[in-house]
């Protein structure tokens, strides 16, 4: 091999959960946001957050810590603070109250806009920036976390996010013309460079500067920036060695231009696509005398490693470059924080699983392996083998009546028989909806009293019989509301579901929900994605009795309400041991089923939301056609089986929809519903552009903020609609209302309607 490796293996991470095992972040910051804490309470839950987080890492027998990779709200915000670009609606407020303003907005000014983390369930905040940005160096966060650890004895390596990535994630915020926030480059470096000397100054060795951008597809121009970018960077006189790290994939054309710089490091992904940065690495000659952190560990999804496979890369990895770090592929932001917190998982399920906490541990496994040969660790191999060998046989993951029926499926499943236009005559003579009917998009306000009831169920305080009726209590008033109201299409309000995921997972065979699996979804917002680990079915109707209920309560048509299998999937930790396609189709049956229940209970309308559509469109180009294939054909395989008078809505939100408008177009919903007002209905003019055929329903106002929309504003949403879609149009908020109290959610429905009945008679006239 061209390369020695001269040094002793370590072993690391990129970042680690920030929530704590408790929720303790999201408890406190709920609790400082309504004035029930000071803010020197909060930041005392976080101190000892930081310190109780590197506590674990260490005695878990990590060599080298990571910091700043803590975060009040989010990484991208702490960097757009810590480089100063505040927009100047947020500079009224000081301190934790600025920060807070830039992460939630207040009365007067609108937050930073949120908006997903490359293919993740994360959402970062979106820095603004403009020609006239003004960056100011605040190294205040890293310094002090710096020095925090080292007070307690850890010796840490702070995590930056690049210049180039913060670049490019962020967005243009400006009037006058044309403009890339990138173009901004050359202003922000002095100010990396001028941060690792202070770095440097305070005694930091090694800093982690991310640049995860890069293993998306980048034009040469920006690929030439990165070269000269961090060529300027190594050229800093008094700094740390520099790390720059990449994760989600392959860098593909970027590994050469940044092993092409004299940076000190590189951290790479090995798992998955971006195995095949080793093959890239060896043709290029490895990494000599500089330091490799090694992800083969991988930090996306929860299966226990297969250590004697990563162990290979690890040494694969080791051979390569002058010195090796063993670590997980990214953060570790992105699983939930102990495995064992759920006592029932480990029971049932021994060895299958992998948490953050848990991966500490196979990391060290490994980089002990490396260090003192494979003989070290053969019995952590040998259990690892007959782990995974368990699991692999496990009646719990093989069906074979499920893989028949998958195996079945053929061409006529995917289609409804019929064209849209002749669809619409039948569930137009059998709906009798007045033009521009009104609707909401499935959920009503989650109240403080509906999650407690829930709570309560779970500790046995309510029975079930108890619990249900608490939940028809919610059907029934959330039915009148909406009668009140004078909406067309009446939904049931979701109040039995503590998440359009888990809860139809908590439902399925084939699948597991935790308990205590809390990952961070955006700011105090948090998710447990439930575990696809067999063949999945539908061992009993899910929503029907509900919609039923719903549908008994009023005359007008009420919705059923279906999460679709690419949310199912998107949402959920996948199988490690099928490709996503087949455990799509599986979903996609089980649902089926559910849809043909619903249609025969007499449920006139079915929507079949899938919101994650785009957000897991594969990052490199090459390989979305193949994706797009599948999460389509799931679709139609979902709702092929219904008559044509049965109407099919579906809903997507919190995306950019330009790439995949010919997917939305081929999934043939008779109504789609989506994400609009954010964006000032430019997905209108795009999807009229595409020739889209069907009903839509942009979505008329941003559900994400507390504010209501006038009827004026509605009605100007509405007219941009109806001059595209003519008699196609839907009147709709652009989300769930489920974040939403009842005050804001009934006035902005109430001029929803009005503003619907406002331009029924403008084409009355
Ligand atoms: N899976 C998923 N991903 C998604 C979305 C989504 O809806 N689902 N929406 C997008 C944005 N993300 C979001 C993610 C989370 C929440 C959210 O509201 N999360 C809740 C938890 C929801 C939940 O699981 N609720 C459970 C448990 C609630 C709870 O914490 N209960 C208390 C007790 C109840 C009390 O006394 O208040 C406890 O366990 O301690 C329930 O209702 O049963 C939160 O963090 O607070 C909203 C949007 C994108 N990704
Ligand atoms: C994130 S999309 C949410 C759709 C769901 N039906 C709801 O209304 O909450
Ligand atoms: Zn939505």
């Amino acid at each position: 091999m061209i390369n020695k490796n001269s040094g002793i293996s370590r072993s690391t991470i990129l970042g680690y959960p920030r929530l704590g095992a408790e929720r303790q972040l999201k408890k406190a910051t709920e609790a400082y946001w309504a004035h029930k804490i000071t803010a020197e309470d909060l930041l005392q839950v976080a101190r000892q957050l930081r310190l109780d987080r590197w506590a674990e890492q260490r005695q878990a027998g990590l060599d080298e810590l990571p910091s700043n990779d803590f975060s009040l709200y989010d990484q991208m915000l702490d960097a757009a603070w810590m480089l100063g670009a505040i927009p100047d609606r947020h500079r009224g407020h000081a301190g934790l109250d600025r920060y807070f303003a830039m992460a939630r907005g207040t009365d007067e000014a609108e937050p930073l806009e949120m908006t997903k983390w490359f293919d993740t369930n994360y959402h970062y905040l979106v820095p603004e920036l403009g020609p006239d940005t003004e960056f100011r160096l605040d190294p205040t966060k890293p310094l002090a976390e710096f020095d925090e650890a080292l007070r307690a004895g850890y010796l840490t390596r702070p995590v930056i996010i690049g210049p180039v990535s913060f670049l490019l994630l962020s967005k243009p915020a400006w009037e006058g013309g044309d403009f890339q926030p990138l173009e901004l480059l050359d202003r922000l470096v002095p100010l990396y460079a001028e941060l690792l000397s202070r770095l440097a100054e305070r005694g930091v060795e090694w800093v982690q500067v991310d640049e995860p951008c890069l293993v998306t597809n980048q034009p040469d121009s920006v690929l030439q920036q990165v070269d000269s970018v961090y060529r300027l960077l190594a050229a800093v006189r008094q700094r740390p060695k520099i790390i720059i790290a990449s994760y989600f994939g392959r860098l593909g054309a970027a590994l050469p231009v940044l092993a092409g710089t004299p940076i000190d490091g590189l951290a790479l992904d090995l798992t998955g696509a971006g195995a095949a940065n080793l093959d890239d690495l060896e043709r290029l000659g490895g990494l000599p005398g500089r330091r490799l952190i090694a992800g083969v560990i991988d930090g996306r999804n929860i299966w226990a490693a297969d250590l004697p496979r990563t162990f290979e890369s690890a040494q694969r990895a080791a051979r390569l470059a002058g010195e090796v770090a063993v670590a997980a592929s990214c953060s570790l932001l992105h699983v939930p924080l102990d495995v064992t917190r759920d006592s029932g998982l480990a029971a049932s399920y021994p060895g299958w699983f992998s948490f953050a906490r848990q991966k500490l541990s196979e990391i060290v496994i490994l980089a002990r392996g490396l260090n003192e040969g494979a003989a070290a660790i053969a019995a952590e191999l040998g259990a690892s083998t007959d782990a995974r060998q368990a699991r692999l046989n496990s009646p719990l993951v093989v069906n074979p009546a499920v893989r028949r029926r998958a195996a079945a499926v053929g061409a006529a499943d995917l289609d409804r028989g019929s064209g849209y236009p002749e669809r619409r005559d039948e569930q137009r003579a059998q709906l009798g909806l007045p033009d521009v009917p009104t609707t909401t998009i499935g959920s009503f306000p989650q109240t403080r009293g509906l999650r407690r009831a829930r709570a309560k169920l779970r500790c046995g305080e309510l029975s079930p019989a108890a619990y249900d009726e608490v939940m028809r209590d919610e059907v029934r008033s959330v039915i009148t509301e909406q009668e009140h109201l004078g909406l067309d299409v009446l939904v049931h309000g979701e109040p039995e579901r503590n998440d359009m995921v888990q809860y139809f997972a908590e439902q399925l065979d084939g699948y597991v929900a935790t308990e205590q699996g809390w990952v961070q979804s955006y700011g105090t917002r948090y998710v447990r994605p439930p575990i696809l680990l067999g063949d999945v079915s539908r061992p009993a109707p899910m929503t029907v009795e509900w919609a039923r209920f719903a549908q008994s309560l009023t005359d007008r048509p009420v919705k059923g309400m279906l999460t679709g299998p690419v949310t199912m999937l998107a949402w959920s930790f996948v199988r490690d041991d099928q490709p996503p396609a087949e455990t799509a189709r599986q979903v996609a049956l089980a649902l089926r089923d559910e849809v043909t229940d619903l249609e025969a209970a007499g449920i006139k309308i079915i929507q079949v939301d899938e919101p994650a559509l785009r957000e897991t469109l594969p990052l490199r180009a090459a390989d979305r056609a193949e994706y797009l294939r599948w999460a389509v054909e799931s679709f139609r395989l979902t709702v092929g089986g219904v008559a044509n008078r049965t109407q099919i809505h579906t809903h997507m939100c919190y995306a950019e929809f330009g790439d995949v408008l010919d997917a939305i177009i081929a999934m043939d919903a008779d109504v789609i519903s989506l994400e609009a007002a954010r964006s000032k209905m430019a997905i209108v003019a795009d999807l009229a552009a595409a020739g889209y055929p069907n009903e839509v329903g942009p979505g008329v106002w941003d559900i994400h903020s507390p504010r209501v929309p006038d009827t004026d504003e509605i009605v100007d949403h509405l007219r941009t609609a109806l001059a595209a879609f003519g008699d196609r149009v839907w009147a709709n908020p652009d989300c769930g209302l489920k974040t939403r109290g009842y005050p804001e959610a009934r006035s902005s429905l109430a001029n929803l309607v009005a503003a619907a009945e406002q331009v029924r008679q403008d084409s009355a006239g």
